[in-house]
């Protein structure tokens, strides 16, 4: 059918187009129905939406698919429904646990990032992923499919260097100091993050409040030639497209597949043209790798999938059984991580883990010599010289490079756990930790999340501060405080664990 276009100011996240119930009834189509709109050579998929927003002989246009394509208001197009992808039969093929060709990857892929496939085909495919898996064969053929359906950046300035963590820990801010101290040294290190999957706040989320983090593959290639970092998110660019679509996705379900997850990280550093690797696997009770075998393995594959890739790949396996260093949550993070680099100091873990990995990547990158590394790190970090690099990159992605952490503005309704008992604390629950501080807004709101003032192994005294819960409303305050009321998400045990007696 021909129709001309209606902008509409609807912003949904799905790329919805409207018609007018007599039109759809003319042309056969239903709610959710793919269609196909033909503008001259360009073509885009939408759903419909049945709607009288618009009158007959016109479609509107929501401004998601105006991201696809600058329609003009009044243009002619034509509509033509579009039917079932072949990628939906790849997706059952993946459901029903057969292994997928590389064509059959590669035309799922470029059906997802050309919004051919709805949510709930995207969900459908991560899910089949998280069930049946995907073996190394498939895993290099969705990385490389990922990477090419989208922009690559070619970066003069090397060696190029990159850190990645696969996540799962609260308080991950750690990659927030390892790239200034390795920039800091002259290494190139184009840090691409993407918004939180399972935790509370994603590296971009963080980075994001206190610079900007959306920038063209152009932007970025000038900023990295001229200062030698970047902390972006991949999701922003043209960068391996699919990969911010199936993380929503995964983000609405809590995981992240194994296979998918080394698709998703490796795409992105392929795509900007890492050339030395370092993956951190955090490990531990409550994140996505629980023992050091299952780290192992899974370092094995990152380092298979390196070299499939033509990219030098290390492997960290870090501490991952409670949080990193004392906060969860966007805002809250970033005023620690930013502490942290402006006076060299914090919590042990951050530090620890910031210098243990960067230190590991300026001796990937040849600028210390073996076993020298962390302490290159920490030298730099104690210097000042991370946070003069840090403020470069802050000013470059359009912060303020003079910020104050504690200016960072942080949620104001707030409500103080204390210790039930006196003893020793035994245990922090990662993921009880991650859903409180999700209860409480956080990612969306930036200010919401957890000031932490314990570590397992402490001792606390009856009425001790455990925790904190910071929150943007009273509304989402009180969902997180009768959430971290069930959950108990700190344990205080004595030396008498339990007294068992007429049984
Ligand atoms: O913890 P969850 O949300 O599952 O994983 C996502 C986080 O892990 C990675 O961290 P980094 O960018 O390497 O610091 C991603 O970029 C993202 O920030
Ligand atoms: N699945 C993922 C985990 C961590 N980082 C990513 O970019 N993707």
């Amino acid at each position: 059918m021909k129709a001309r276009v209606k902008i509409l100011d609807v912003y949904s996240g799905r790329y919805s187009v409207f018609i007018n119930e007599n039109e759809a009834k003319k042309a056969k189509l239903h709610p959710d129905d793919l269609v196909k709109i033909e503008a001259g050579k360009k073509t885009v998929y939408g759903s419909v939406v049945i709607s009288s927003l618009v009158g007959e002989g016109e479609i509107g246009v929501s401004r998601d698919v105006l991201q696809l394509h600058s329609f003009s208001e009044g243009e002619t197009v034509t509509v033509v429904p579009s039917g079932t992808p072949e990628s939906v039969r790849y997706i059952k093929k993946k459901m029903n646990g057969e292994k997928l060709r590389k064509v059959e990857i590669e035309t799922i892929i470029k059906d997802i990032v050309d919004r051919k496939l709805r949510d709930i085909e995207i969900s459908s495919f991560v899910t089949s992923l998280e069930i049946n898996g995907l073996d190394m064969d498939e895993i290099a053929a969705l990385t490389i499919a990922m990477a090419e359906t989208g922009d690559m950046l070619d970066i003069d300035r090397k060696p190029i260097m990159d850190v990645h963590s696969i996540g799962g820990v609260p308080g991950n801010k750690t990659n927030i100091l390892v790239v200034p101290i390795v920039a800091a040294a002259g290494l190139t290190i184009p840090k691409t993050s993407s918004r939180a999957i399972t935790s509370a706040a994603g590296t971009a989320d963080v980075v994001e409040v206190f610079a900007e983090v959306s920038f063209s593959l152009d932007e970025i290639k000038r900023i990295v030639e001229k200062i030698g970092a970047c902390m972006v998110w991949g999701g922003a660019l043209n960068l391996a497209p699919a990969d911010d679509i199936t993380i929503k996705a995964e983000r609405a379900l809590s995981i992240d597949p194994t296979g998918l997850m080394l698709a998703s990280i490796m795409s992105k550093k392929y795509a900007m043209g890492s050339q030395y690797v370092l993956i951190d696997i955090p490990t531990g009770k409550g994140v996505k790798v629980e023992t050091v075998d299952q780290a192992r393995a899974l370092a094995r594959d990152f380092i298979e999938l390196g070299k499939r890739l033509g990219q030098y790949v290390e492997v960290a396996i870090t501490y991952g059984g409670q949080p990193i260093g004392h906060t969860v949550g966007p805002a809250l993070e970033a005023r620690e991580a930013l502490s942290a680099l402006m006076t060299g100091k914090g919590p042990g873990s951050l530090i620890e883990k910031a210098t243990g990995l960067a230190g590991i990547l300026l001796e990937m990158g040849g600028v210390a010599p073996a076993g020298m590394g962390k302490k290159m790190a920490r030298e730099i970090l104690e210097s000042g010289k991370a946070w003069e690099k840090m403020k470069e990159i802050i000013e470059e992605q359009g912060g303020d490079p003079n910020i104050k952490p504690e200016e960072i503005p942080i949620g104001d309704k707030t409500y103080t756990f204390t210790a039930p008992t006196s003893g020793y604390v035994t245990a922090i629950d990662n993921r009880a930790i991650t859903a409180i501080a999700r209860a409480a807004g956080a990612p969306e709101d930036k200010g919401a999340g957890l000031e932490l003032y314990v570590k397992v192994g402490e001792k606390v005294k009856e009425g001790d501060p455990l925790f904190t819960i910071h929150a943007e409303s009273e509304a989402r305050l009180d969902q997180a405080i009768v959430f971290a009321r069930r959950a108990e998400p700190i344990r205080i045990e004595g030396m008498v664990l339990q007294r068992i007696g007429n049984i």
